[in-house]
């Protein structure tokens, strides 16, 4: 492996799915298979809807890290307590262009449990304990089997019900928050907006988040999970 290239890393508390208020470390890697970032190519994506930055290494504790153990060493220093096991979420972008073999061992020494969030386009290495897989549009998915399937709902090219051969424990539905389709312009504005609680701007996605609760109360196993993250304010 070349070097690994990072957007950002942080502590805070998992925002989303089965293991929604657990203190994590995020690693965001950058670049992402499926958008590259531009917000002039986000129509022709195959991914559209992206509510995230993942360009370049420029963000909190980002950089670029010469080996495994380099960037291992980087992420235990964000964990706070002695308590073990450590949680880590790696992101991104997509995380398994560059989560390998290597990187999945030097976590683990460092005591991290080690859950994944991927568009389920790219094989896993061995040894991931918690794999959330969140299909997009005409993208095909790889992946067969996870911890929680997450379907950001609605989604033009998809449906929930196309991915359902996918074994999982938890399917959820998560509504899409479109504050990013909006084409606000610059660069400032748009990070304002990935800055703003929900609490002031959720009229923006009521209409999604209905059509979710009706979604899930009309098919289970279908469950709900929000971004709880951004009605709270954090990272
Ligand atoms: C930014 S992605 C990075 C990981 C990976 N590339 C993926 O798509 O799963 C992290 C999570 O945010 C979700 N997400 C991205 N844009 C979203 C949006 N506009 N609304 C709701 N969830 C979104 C993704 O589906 C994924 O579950
Ligand atoms: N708090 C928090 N929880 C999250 N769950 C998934 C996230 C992601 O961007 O992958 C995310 C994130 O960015 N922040
Ligand atoms: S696959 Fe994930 S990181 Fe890539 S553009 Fe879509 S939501 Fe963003
Ligand atoms: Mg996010």
């Amino acid at each position: 492996m070349s070097a690994y290239r990072v957007k950002e890393a942080f502590y805070t508390l998992q925002g989303e799915g089965a293991n929604q208020g657990r203190p994590a470390v995020f690693c965001r890697f950058s670049k992402c298979n499926l958008w590259n970032g531009r917000e002039a190519d986000r129509a022709s994506a195959v991914c559209n809807f992206c509510d995230t930055d993942f360009v370049g290494v420029d963000g909190q504790n980002g950089g670029t890290f010469a080996d495994a153990g380099a960037l291992a060493d980087h992420l235990i220093a964000l964990w706070p307590s002695d308590f073990r096991p450590a949680f880590i979420v790696c992101t991104g972008g997509e995380p398994f262009l560059q989560l390998d073999d290597a990187l999945v061992a030097a976590l683990h020494d460092c005591g991290f449990e080690i859950a994944v969030e991927t568009n389920g386009t790219l094989l896993a290495p061995a040894g991931i304990d918690w794999l959330c897989v969140s299909p997009k549009g005409r993208s095909t998915v790889v992946i067969d089997s996870c911890d929680e399937l997450k379907f950001v709902y609605p989604q033009a090219d998809l449906s929930p019900e196309d991915c359902v051969h996918i074994q999982a424990d938890h399917y959820y539905l998560s509504p899409r928050d479109d504050r990013y389709l909006t084409q606000p312009g610059t660069q400032e504005e748009l990070a304002a907006l990935r800055n703003a609680s929900l609490i002031a701007t959720s009229q923006r996605i009521t209409n999604h988040t209905a059509e979710c609760v009706e979604y899930c109360m009309s098919n289970p196993p279908w469950k709900l999970s929000l971004q709880t993250h951004k009605y709270l304010g954090i990272d």
